[in-house]
């Protein structure tokens, strides 16, 4: 049978006239309402109560009784209680002054119900719950306040007895404010002389507010490591008068153009706020800078412009006398408002950074000269890649022990340390894998950087995570990358399931990239006793989509490889079942890298990978490679997309102090004159003099790995994630000459096509042609490419 014909042939009139409204009884008769059983209750439960009830109870009537057993579901010694309590004893007294302690509302809504409420009350009512039955000697006190609360926090304090002390005190500066208003003194003169800070507490502040104006003179570099230290502060200039600051535009405006109080109401100049937000936009961060030190110092100025509070503030008198009585024999006595005023003037004014000299002198080197006369070795950055435990980590940290960068006994310990967490097997893993969550988990997340050298070239390795979460971190790793190592699980249903996996992701990723040159590692291959079959058909298979996705054949080598043994890692297998492989050991193949041509000559391109705080004096400090150019210490630099200008204070290159860096080159850049907030991973370091641009459009040369669709999309490009959206769809091109093909603003794009798309970002980001990007949607790389 249908669903509507069950629908049709149920009768609403029955079903109606079972429903019983849900009420627990019908008002009009109570009897009418109940079961024959519950009658049955009713009619032998009033008996028992009449009988239970004393002589004196002979006034209650059925009814109540009946009301009762049905309130307490028949329990004849509740209602029996309930009666004698409540229609017995209170009998006696008078009804009507009972009555008059019940709320109207209680009244009612007994009333409604039960019909018998001129009797009942609060108290009888719950009379038998047992939370209430509570003796009398543990009964709570309640002791009512002595003084109404009133007067600071909104409420009147008329008619409050007493104040507190801290209530006096504001009402007391209140007044007096207020009179000395009608005498004649302006609420903007107090400000303005409180301005003129005093001797004894002013330095920090004269110091910081005229650092902008003079220029300090470069601090010389610390012996030891790291970066030069910040300038020292005269150690007598706390004695020396205090430099007043040059007073600020707005300030003055107000002290030379408020006349009357008035007027200066009906007249208002704009507050800094207004001009800081609503000046014109061209203005130069320095002018920025400037207005929003003015705003620290309007507020500061305001929150002492409001008369009643001129004085020390009821807070600072009891933070006063608390850190009095917590500072006997303490650092000093505490400071009066005035000088905390001032400090926090100081402080603000620190905070805004006028200072944004240069802390340190420039040697003006020709680094170009410099990088020539050092004859350094070549160096190389490669990215280790392939599906989740292809034993990457493995493999790196194998390296990283047999070239004795890696000591004996931190394998022991971590050899130990990973067997206490059932992780024997991943100990040479470890040496990378450094994160706690990636040691529990045995993945790796986020790229791990090592280094190593040979006798030709100095190698830094970006360990890349496998695992298909954390691809744009993979990505990131491998825009860094000069070539890439491959690294295949050659196990029996790994190898396959890889292939399907991140093997051919990672692959194509690293070519989209541009990485030209790839090393495969075909790894674990004591899983397959060493198998040459094995390994000539993971070559076959592997080559060919290399090749179809776009990597020349010289470019590609193979190596069978046990990452946890160690064969043909650093040393040729001592396998008997590997002997018929006599090729190069991977060391051997790393070290016949090229050098690099680096775009030494290009301007300054240096993408931020990692931000922190460290070293002498806690500077900002940051972390990437030099992707283009060069930079020296002392040097201005920009940092986009936020258009801050900062100063490079000192230069690390693995862990060693050094004057300059060049293109290629991974480097640490402590920073001045810029705070945390506007740097971001993925930004770009640039020179102020050759800016990258912040685009919110660009037009791009993609090969779509999925389907592709005017749809939102992260653009890749490096550590910078973005948020933007295909905008449009422009043409899809020929692979080999990159001509148009087939009719123009396709609809969709095919995977596996070239295709010149539109990207349209939510934010202004710094991209610039030729950079490499990758489009993913949904955690799906779609798209890799190439800006037009
Ligand atoms: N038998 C054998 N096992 C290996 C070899 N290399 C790695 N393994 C094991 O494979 C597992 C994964 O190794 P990892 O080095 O963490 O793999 P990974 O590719 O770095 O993993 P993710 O970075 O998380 O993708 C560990 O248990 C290793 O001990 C090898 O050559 N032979």
């Amino acid at each position: 049978m249908s669903r509507h014909k069950l629908v049709k042939t149920l009768d609403l009139d029955d079903e109606l006239d079972d429903y019983d409204g849900g009420g627990e009884y019908d008002n009009g008769g109570q009897e009418a309402g109940l079961s024959e059983e519950d009658q049955e209750y009713m009619r032998r439960g009033t008996i028992e109560v009449r009988n239970a009830l004393p002589a004196t109870a002979s006034h209650i009537t059925d009814k109540q009784i009946q009301e009762s057993l049905w309130h307490y579901y028949y329990d004849v010694e509740k209602a029996v209680k309930y009666l004698a309590a409540t229609l017995v004893a209170k009998a006696a007294k008078a009804p009507k002054q009972e009555n008059a302690k019940v709320p109207k509302v209680f009244h009612n809504m007994l009333q409604n119900s039960t019909g018998c409420l001129e009797l009942v009350t609060f108290a009888t009512f719950f009379m038998d719950t047992p939370w209430l039955n509570i003796p009398k000697d543990r009964e709570t006190l309640f002791i009512a306040p002595l003084h109404p609360h009133g007067g600071l926090l909104g409420g009147s304090s008329d008619g409050a007895p007493k104040m507190s002390k801290l209530q006096a005190l504001a009402a007391s500066r209140k007044k007096k404010a207020q009179e000395e208003r009608s005498s004649g003194t302006t609420g903007v003169e107090r400000p303005l002389s409180n301005l003129q800070i005093s001797k004894e507490s002013s330095s920090r502040e004269s110091l910081s507010l005229a650092s902008s104006a003079s220029a300090s003179t470069a601090p010389q570099k610390t012996a030891s490591r790291g970066f030069p230290l910040r300038k020292r502060k005269d150690p007598n200039e706390h004695e020396r008068p205090p430099k007043v600051p040059p007073p600020k535009k707005e300030l003055q405006l107000n002290k030379a153009e408020i006349p009357e109080e008035d007027s200066a109401v009906d007249q208002a100049e704009p507050s800094a706020f207004a001009n800081t937000m609503f000046s014109n936009t061209s203005q130069t961060p320095r002018q920025r800078h400037d207005n929003l030190s003015s705003l620290t110092l309007a507020a500061n100025t305001i929150s002492t412009a409001a008369n009643p509070f001129a004085g020390p503030s009821p807070d600072d008198i009891v933070i006063a006398a608390q850190s009095k009585a917590a500072g006997k024999g303490g650092k000093g006595p505490p400071k009066t408002n005035r000088q905390r005023r001032a400090d926090q003037i100081a402080a603000g004014v620190d905070a805004m950074k006028l200072d944004d000299t240069p802390k340190a002198k420039s040697k003006n080197l020709d680094v170009l000269a410099e990088f020539e006369n050092a004859k350094s070795k070549n160096a190389a950055n490669f990215v280790v890649i392939g599906h989740v435990d292809a034993g990457k980590s493995t493999l790196m940290g194998r390296l990283l022990y047999d070239m004795k960068v890696v000591d004996q006994r931190t394998i022991e310990r971590y050899r130990k340390e990973a067997e206490k967490m059932g992780k024997s097997s991943f100990a040479l893993a470890w040496v990378l894998d450094q994160g706690s969550e990636e040691r529990a988990r045995g993945v790796t997340i986020d790229i791990a950087t090592n280094k190593f050298e040979t006798r030709k070239t100095s190698f830094t390795i970006l360990d890349a995570p496998g695992h298909r979460d954390f691809i744009p971190n993979m990505i990131a790793g491998a825009s860094q990358a000069d070539f890439a190592v491959l690294v295949i699980d050659a196990s029996i249903g790994s190898f396959e399931s890889g292939l399907k996996g991140q093997t051919k992701e990672h692959a194509l990723l690293v070519r989209s990239m541009g990485v030209q040159r790839i090393i495969i590692a075909v790894n674990k291959l004591d899983t397959v006793d060493w198998s040459q079959e094995r390994f000539t058909e993971i070559s076959t298979q592997v080559s060919a989509f290399l090749t179809a996705a776009g990597f020349l054949s010289k470019n590609i080598t193979f190596i069978p490889c046990s990452g946890l043994q160690g064969d043909n890692i650093t040393r040729r297998s001592t396998e008997k079942s590997g002997s018929w492989y006599q090729g190069p050991t991977l060391i051997e193949e790393l070290d016949k890298s090229e050098p690099v041509t680096r775009a030494l000559s290009k301007p300054l391109r240096l993408t931020i990978g990692d931000i922190f705080r460290g070293g002498v004096q806690n500077p900002l400090s940051i972390s990437g490679r030099i992707e283009a150019g060069s930079l020296q210490i002392g040097d201005a630099l920009l940092a986009q997309p936020s258009s801050e200008k900062c100063f490079i204070k000192g230069l690390e290159i693995d862990h060693e102090t050094v004057d300059w860096a060049v293109a290629g080159q991974n480097v640490t850049v402590h920073l001045s004159g810029i705070e945390e907030q506007h740097l971001k991973f993925g930004d770009v370091l640039c020179s102020p003099s050759s800016r990258i641009q912040n685009v919110t459009q660009f037009s791009t040369k993609v090969l779509a790995f999925e389907f592709l669709t005017p749809m939102r999309i992260d653009i890749h490009r490096g550590r910078l994630h973005a948020a933007g959206r295909i905008k449009e769809l422009v043409a899809v091109l020929d692979k080999h000459t990159g001509a148009p093909i087939g009719k123009k603003k396709p609809r969709i794009v095919k995977p596996g096509l070239l295709a010149r798309v539109v990207i349209e970002l939510d934010k202004p980001i710094p991209l610039e042609a030729p950079s490499r990007v990758v489009l993913r949607s949904g955690g799906e790389t779609v798209a890799a490419g190439l800006l037009e």
